[in-house]
């Protein structure tokens, strides 16, 4: 059963709208960032992860977003086009702001954390002017990152381009992608997330995100009740992720699909949330059914926490493909039979 039909006949599979960043990420890793000394630097920030995933998988990928007028900005933009990403909606800054950069810390396999570099941050820069129609018309889907929400102009440039993929039958996928920086409150976040959430066809978050989508709906849903109010608001497929505990697609139907996640030697905690959203949505797209495109996820986002980087690491499809197929072989299957 397709949960979801994309109007083949355009161009471009889909637009990613966010943050496009730095990420440095330790090679003498498993000690504190206080200790580290060495970095090595990748592409960063959730959409721009997802976009790069999506170009590897053969997805033909557009970028709506702004960069920093300097060396850094060229990087990104660089990197994007060798990967055969459309950058021709990114934008310079045109007042000095800087791209974010992210350092993480990876303590141990198991335990990873980030710290951002977020003031006035080129992706949150993106305006209104940047959003033009045509391009959002010619494009199968528009996947939203939740984080080009928190302050404007960023904020009314999503609400704009959100409203050009309604009218134009885009489909709207909401990444609630919660990053702490640059909101000014939890209200915020609410009000902006449940707005958007209120108009996507696939919404993907962690319950901590769901949670912070509905605290001013009915706070403290379990995630099936979730699912059913997102599902009777319009969304056709809802995704609950709880880490190394699994996922669940839930769909306007009633029925729920869940996968485990796929036995791998971790390196890092992050990465697996971009890998996961690349081949899920690469599945839909390509008409799969929804347990492939959860088998997919899944397997690429094991892929990822095995990797050090997180653009630069993500993979073909092929590769994924074969990682499911040895993965069976040797743990059996990952699909979580009701
Ligand atoms: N240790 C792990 N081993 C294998 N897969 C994992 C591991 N941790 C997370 N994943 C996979 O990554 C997916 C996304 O992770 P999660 O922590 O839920 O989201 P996010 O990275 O966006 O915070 C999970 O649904 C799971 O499939
Ligand atoms: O999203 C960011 O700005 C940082 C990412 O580039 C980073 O590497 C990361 O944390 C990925 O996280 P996840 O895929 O959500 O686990």
């Amino acid at each position: 059963m397709k949960y979801i039909e994309f109007d083949q006949s355009r161009e471009m599979d889909i637009i990613l709208l966010g943050r496009v960043t730095i990420d440095f990420n330790p090679l003498d890793y498993y000690k504190s960032l206080v200790e580290s000394e060495t970095f090595r630097k990748y592409v960063g920030g959730s959409p721009a992860n997802i976009a790069v995933g999506m170009a590897r998988l053969g997805k033909k990928c557009g970028f709506l977003g702004k960069v920093s007028d300097d060396q850094f900005g060229r990087f990104v933009v660089e990197y994007f086009e060798k990967e055969g990403i459309d950058t021709s909606r990114i934008s310079k800054c045109e007042h000095g702001e800087k791209l974010g950069l992210t350092f993480t810390e990876i303590l141990s396999p198991t335990e990873s954390s980030i710290l951002m570099y977020r003031n006035q941050a080129a992706d949150l820069q993106l305006s209104v002017a940047d959003i033009d129609e045509e391009y959002i018309k010619n494009s199968k889907a528009l996947l939203i990152s939740g984080t080009a929400l928190a302050m404007s102009p960023s904020r009314e440039a999503t609400l704009k381009a959100l409203q050009f993929a309604k009218k134009n039958n885009t489909k709207v996928i909401f990444d609630i992608d919660y990053r702490e920086y640059n909101w000014a409150s939890r209200d915020d976040m609410a009000i902006y997330y449940s707005i958007v959430a209120h108009q996507s066809d696939i919404i993907i978050g962690s319950r901590e995100e769901f949670d912070i989508t509905e605290a001013l709906l009915d706070p403290g849903r379990d995630d099936h009740t979730t699912a059913k109010y997102w599902c009777d608001q319009g969304s056709r497929i809802v995704v609950i992720k709880h880490g190394k505990e699994g996922s669940t697609a839930y769909t306007y139907d009633g029925n729920d699909y869940s996968i485990k996640p796929f036995p791998v030697k971790a390196l890092k905690g992050f990465g697996g949330g971009d890998g996961y959203a690349s081949s899920f949505l690469y599945g839909l797209l390509e008409g799969y059914e929804i347990i492939e495109c959860l088998e997919m996820g899944s397997a690429q986002a094991a892929m990822l926490i095995a990797s050090h980087g997180c653009s630069a690491d993500m993979p073909s499809a092929e590769a994924v493909k074969e990682f499911i197929r040895e993965s069976k072989e040797k743990y059996g299957d990952m699909v979580a039979r009701a």
